[in-house]
């Protein structure tokens, strides 16, 4: 017997049918290194139905070795470990060269779901890591495991995060904290940032290698649509952009870091660093402690990503005829933003088509919540409930009842001029678009805490809960309840 025989296994085999079509596009586009090796790596959490919808045996996930793995001390058979060159605009301003810090793509693989790139964020520097130490700490590993699961359950396009390792090494943060890795999953991390790195460096050969293989990838239609196809992509990201931040504020949701690196290219929720949903509703809601002008409060969005829009239009300006094709491509948002709004918020009330009249009501509600702070994912269910007879319990949300009394009345009024109204089958339409339960803040707080103690069921039980979370289940009453009040004083800041 010679020492191989005996030696551990070099390196994860999971038979996996990997490409690499983000690495042939070439090494302008990232540097190849393998992850930092993590110590004693253990497992937080491993989210079983996306291994199983991407083909993946929960099981074998679980054993040792794909645990080093997945923490970046074993290497993965057929994965090629890059980091992507990116730059951007943070806070409205441009930041140069930024760039996977602290994320490596493994490559992509074919899965029952269609190819899906694989990601590690906290495994170590790389070339773009600037000040950085490359690694990600547990809690906010947690906090985007547990945020991008719910924004999917809620139907809400992001990228996903398969599973969660974790290891004693200290991580200095304001306080001393443990590192972690966390595996995400997307068709693409290609960011906006990706096509202004290129465009900055005056690049434009690869500035056009990329948006062709967006386009040949996922935006097939804008060859067949005519027209120059890259103003065709703008649009389309426009379009997808428009959908999306509907969807963000329709459920409450703040992302705290809408820099144009932290804007996918396909639409999708990227990046939950300090990311909130709103508990008692306040439009100009900041959630990012250290967002101090608020340039990316609650009612900001919809603006910032336009802005964020406009920036990769620029970007993409040198693959067009003119300016005027890339605002005229832009253009769509400023009505697709608000229609796809007013269905959403008229969806959550029942609506079943948009009709004059009800962008202002759903904009009264808003207001009457604002003015007494009602709690955003509470009222929504509650008034489900009022459909079916039970109408004390959403009233008493209000301090100005009366005012909260007469919207009521013009809402039921528009109801029932729907043909064929049935009060019990709206209210369960309404419960499927009203979610029971978000990750709230301190919900996130109390499985950090408790994982940080080595206890991870806590996280486990509200993967569970937000993968599913319109749904009534026993169990559950704790997760949509009010917050405590020690949730006001939560502070989430871009430390991760
Ligand atoms: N601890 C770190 N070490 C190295 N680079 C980092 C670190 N934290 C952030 N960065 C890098 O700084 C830039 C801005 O950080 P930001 O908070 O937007 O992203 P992030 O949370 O690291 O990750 P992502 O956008 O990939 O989810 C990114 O390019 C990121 O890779
Ligand atoms: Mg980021």
């Amino acid at each position: 017997m010679n020492d191989t025989d005996t030696a551990a296994p070099a390196a994860l085999d999971l038979a996996l049918p990997w490409r690499h079509r983000f690495a042939d596009l070439g090494p302008a586009f990232f540097t190849e290194l393998p992850p930092t090796p993590l110590p004693e790596p253990h497992l937080v959490s491993l989210n079983a139905p996306l291994a199983q919808a991407l083909g993946l045996d929960p099981a074998r996930l679980r054993q040792d070795d794909a645990v080093r793995a997945f923490s970046g001390s074993l290497p993965i058979e057929g994965a090629r470990p890059l980091a992507t060159v990116y730059s951007g605009h943070q806070f409205g301003v441009w930041a140069g060269q930024l760039g996977d810090g602290r994320a490596l793509l493994l490559g992509e693989l074919d899965t029952p779901a269609g190819p899906m790139e694989i990601q590690f964020k906290g495994a170590g520097r790389t070339p773009y890591s600037r000040m950085g130490d490359g690694r990600a700490v547990l809690r906010s590993s947690i906090r985007e495991y547990l945020c991008s699961e719910a924004m999917h359950g809620l139907g809400i396009p992001t990228t996903r995060a398969l599973i969660v390792t974790g290891s004693p090494q200290p991580v200095i943060r304001e306080t001393v904290e443990s590192a972690s890795v966390v595996t995400r999953v997307a068709p693409s991390f290609i960011r906006f940032g990706h096509f202004e790195h290129f465009s900055a460096n005056g690049l434009a050969d690869e500035l056009r290698r990329l948006a062709d293989f967006v386009i040949d990838a996922f935006y097939p239609g804008c060859r067949e649509a005519g027209g120059n196809p890259y103003a065709r992509l703008l649009e389309a990201v426009s379009a997808r952009t428009a959908d999306l931040l509907a969807q963000w504020q329709a459920v409450g949701f703040c992302h705290g870091v809408m820099n144009t690196d932290n804007m996918s290219v396909l639409g999708l929720t990227i990046d939950y660093g300090p990311f909130q949903f709103l508990d008692a509703f306040n439009p100009a809601h900041i959630c990012n402690h250290s967002d101090h002008g608020g340039r990316y409060a609650y009612h900001r969005q919809p603006n910032v990503a336009y802005w964020n829009l406009f920036c990769l239009g620029q970007a993409l300006l040198p693959l067009m005829d003119d300016q005027q094709q890339a605002l005229d491509a832009l253009e769509p948002y400023k009505t697709r933003f608000p229609a796809a709004l007013t269905q959403r918020m008229g969806a959550k009330l029942g609506l079943a088509d948009t009709r004059e009249g009800d962008a202002a009501l759903i904009e009264e509600l808003m207001q009457l919540m604002a003015k007494d702070a009602v709690d955003f994912t509470i009222l929504f269910r509650r008034l489900c409930d009022a459909l079916e007879g039970a109408a004390e319990p959403v009233r008493d949300l209000f301090l100005q009842r009366e005012s909260f009394d007469a919207w009521a009345a013009r809402w039921r009024e528009r109801l029932q001029a729907q043909p064929g109204f049935d009060a019990a089958a709206t209210a369960a339409a309404m419960r499927r678009v009203n979610p029971r339960i978000v990750l709230r803040n301190h919900l996130a707080q109390i499985a950090i805490q408790r994982a940080e103690q080595g206890d991870f069921g806590e996280v486990d039980r509200l993967l569970k809960a937000l993968s599913a979370p319109y749904d009534e289940r026993k169990g559950e009453d704790d997760l949509a309840a009010f917050p405590p009040d020690w949730a006001q004083q939560i502070e989430i800041s871009c430390s991760s």
